[in-house]
């Protein structure tokens, strides 16, 4: 049996529990500061094992993750640094950065534990072990990031446990990953909350703007809805590769007021046309260059108990719902239901469920 520590049981630490567990040879046990967190892991299905005590839940495992936000993790290293661990353990992380986590890397080798930094590419602008599903990082990107010193068979090791989360995993170097992802998920994170802020300054009286924003306002800043505090963590442990693709930003957004000013249409045309060159050629449906979330929504007709006849008829399919809001985006109709699932499949049936009783049902692109 090989056991698994998952120290930090939220969206991250659950989903990779699910996947891990698809190999009935794992065992996992859990750890969460917060023990409500576990409860809930435990009552999901999430865990094998959950515990509150940090020593005993790594003190026989094999693998140990470290799922805690980016913030917590220095902390945690320094525990296991002074705690008994099995020989030939490996310590991994799945936090967003690389470099400031694999500084905290030295001192274990020479205990015989070995230290690879990980990165899935996957996610989720919701936080906590509820939103974890077993798919979550199906074809993601996984980067792991080990040291110098790091026996190639021990990166094998890592790549066989992981290989039931069906993630591409791929090995870097950790500023190398710190440069990349600072370009293409933590600067957009920037870009997605500063134009919510920038709105919500402009709105009226009437809230015109909340009325209004259709389709593309709510496409690129959804990522504007992740958590606060996650997000604080990620830019402070990146701080020089933010600084730098901000004042390259400026220097984009300066270029656009010369375009703007000299009403330069060919230029503008330009603008346009290179960025849809480029994002056209992203690789589709790839998770981690498109999010993975599991959602369709769908009209609520204004007659009585009609939430509860959607929910009921879902599980008297056995179509688990990990979600339910009420979103009121149109004015003509009571509102919109988003419903969530864990999986494509579920939405799949759903779908076909919901349509064939005559709801008006929706799926984002
Ligand atoms: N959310 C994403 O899209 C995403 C994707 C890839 C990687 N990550 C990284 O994965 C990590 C976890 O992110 P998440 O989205 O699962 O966050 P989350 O908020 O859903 O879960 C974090 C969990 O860690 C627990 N925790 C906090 N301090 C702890 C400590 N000292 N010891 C143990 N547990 C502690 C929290 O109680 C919570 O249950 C972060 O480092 C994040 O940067 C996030
Ligand atoms: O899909 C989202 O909401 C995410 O923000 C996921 C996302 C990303 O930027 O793509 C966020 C942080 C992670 O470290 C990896 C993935």
């Amino acid at each position: 049996m090989t056991e698994v520590a998952i120290l930090g049981v939220g969206l991250i630490g659950g989903s990779l529990a699910l996947s891990l567990k698809k190999n009935k040879d794992v065992h996992i046990t859990g750890f969460d500061v917060v023990e409500d967190n576990l409860r809930m892991a435990l009552s999901l299905g999430v865990l094998d094992r959950g515990t509150n005590q940090l020593a005993e839940a790594v003190a026989e495992a094999d693998f140990i993750f470290l799922c805690a936000p980016v913030g917590k993790l220095q902390e945690l290293i320094s525990f296991l640094r002074y705690t008994p661990l099995k020989p030939g353990a490996v310590i991994t992380d799945t936090g967003s950065t690389k470099v400031a986590v694999m500084e905290l890397s030295h001192g274990f080798a020479q205990r015989g534990v070995h230290f690879i930094g990980g990165h899935p590419m996957a996610g989720s602008h919701k936080s906590g072990v509820e939103a974890s599903h077993d798919r979550l990082f199906e074809n993601a990107y996984f980067v792991l990031t080990p040291t110098d010193g790091t026996p190639v068979e021990v990166v094998d090791d890592m790549k066989v446990l992981l290989a039931p989360t069906n993630a591409k995993v791929v090995v870097m170097d950790a500023q190398k990953h710190d440069e990349v992802v600072g370009a293409i998920s933590h600067f957009p994170h920037i870009i997605a909350s500063s134009l919510v802020n920038l709105v919500a300054n402009c709105e009226d009286e009437e809230s015109w703007y909340r009325k209004l924003a259709a389709g593309g306002f709510r496409d690129i800043t959804r990522i504007a809805s992740s958590n606060p505090r996650m997000w604080r963590d990620i830019l402070l442990s990146n701080r020089p590769v933010m600084k730098q693709l901000a004042q390259d930003w400026r220097t984009v957004l300066d270029s656009m007021i010369d375009l703007i000013e000299k009403a330069d249409g060919p230029g503008i045309e330009q603008f346009f046309a290179s960025a849809r060159a480029y994002r056209d050629g992203l690789p589709e449906k790839q998770k981690g260059a498109i999010a993975s979330y599991f959602e369709l929504y769908l009209d609520i007709p204004d007659e009585p108990g009609v939430i509860g006849k959607v929910t009921t008829l879902l599980g008297e399919h056995t179509i688990n719902l990990t979600n339910v809001r009420i979103m009121e985006t149109r004015e003509d109709i009571l509102g919109v239901l988003r419903l969530s699932f864990r999986s494509q499949e579920d939405v799949e049936r759903a779908v076909v469920l919901l349509q064939e009783r005559g709801y008006t049902v929706y799926q984002r692109e």
